[in-house]
């Protein structure tokens, strides 16, 4: 595994991304560190997919469809319609060609970071949930509950997490893309 130029992605993501966003992406950073050995993943592989998840958060959505089309990323009509939420897929692009990342499993915790995917290995079910309760997202019971429940089962952790974003989409009247469905299906089996 390639080493990673920390200050060069800090550095970067200054520039692109905004200062509270850099906060929440230096949180996902931590919390990843620090709970990677509780899930048996690497922690330098946890710090590296933390740091680098949210690259291209910031991008419009034109420049986010160009860098998918250019790079043939999967996409199907709610993606086309939701070009946001192919911010995953996107940071997973900028993080190989700007920052020389060629670890498959870093890449794919980014990838997976914003809908899941089926299966989902522990570093990418890890940054999955990190994004979700890092220290700045707040102390709510909900967030509370999740952090309790990430530190001993992190598909439980998972599910959690969709059904969390399900119900945000849902209470709000949005598109749900499916595939935050079937990794909620995914983990409540793994779960077990
Ligand atoms: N399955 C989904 N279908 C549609 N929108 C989703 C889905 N999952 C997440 N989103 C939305 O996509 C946006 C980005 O999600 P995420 O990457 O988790 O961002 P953030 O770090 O800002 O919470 C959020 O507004 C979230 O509500």
């Amino acid at each position: 595994m390639a080493e990673l130029d920390r200050q060069g992605v800090i550095q970067w993501l200054r520039c692109n991304v905004s200062p509270q966003r850099l906060d929440h992406i230096l949180g996902v950073e931590k919390t990843a560190v620090q709970w990677a050995p509780l899930h048996g993943v690497d922690p330098i592989k946890a710090g590296q997919a933390g740091l680098l998840h949210d690259l291209a958060k910031f991008f419009p959505p034109a420049k986010l469809l160009a860098i998918a089309e250019e790079h043939r990323l999967p996409l199907d009509p709610i993606l086309q319609a939701s070009p946001h939420l192919i911010h995953a897929d996107v940071s997973a692009v900028i993080a190989s060609e700007e920052f020389g990342v060629d670890d498959p499993d870093v890449l794919t915790a980014i990838r997976c970071h914003t809908l899941g995917a089926v299966p989902m290995d522990p570093l990418a079910c890890l940054i999955f949930v990190a994004d979700a309760l890092e220290p700045t997202r707040g102390n709510s019971l909900e967030l509370e509950k999740l952090r309790q429940v990430a530190q001993h089962n992190l598909y439980q952790a998972v599910r959690l997490t969709c059904e969390q974003t399900l119900t945000y989409l849902i209470k709000h009247h949005k598109v749900i893309h499916p595939r935050v469905i079937l990794t909620r299906n995914w983990a409540l089996q793994m779960a077990k």
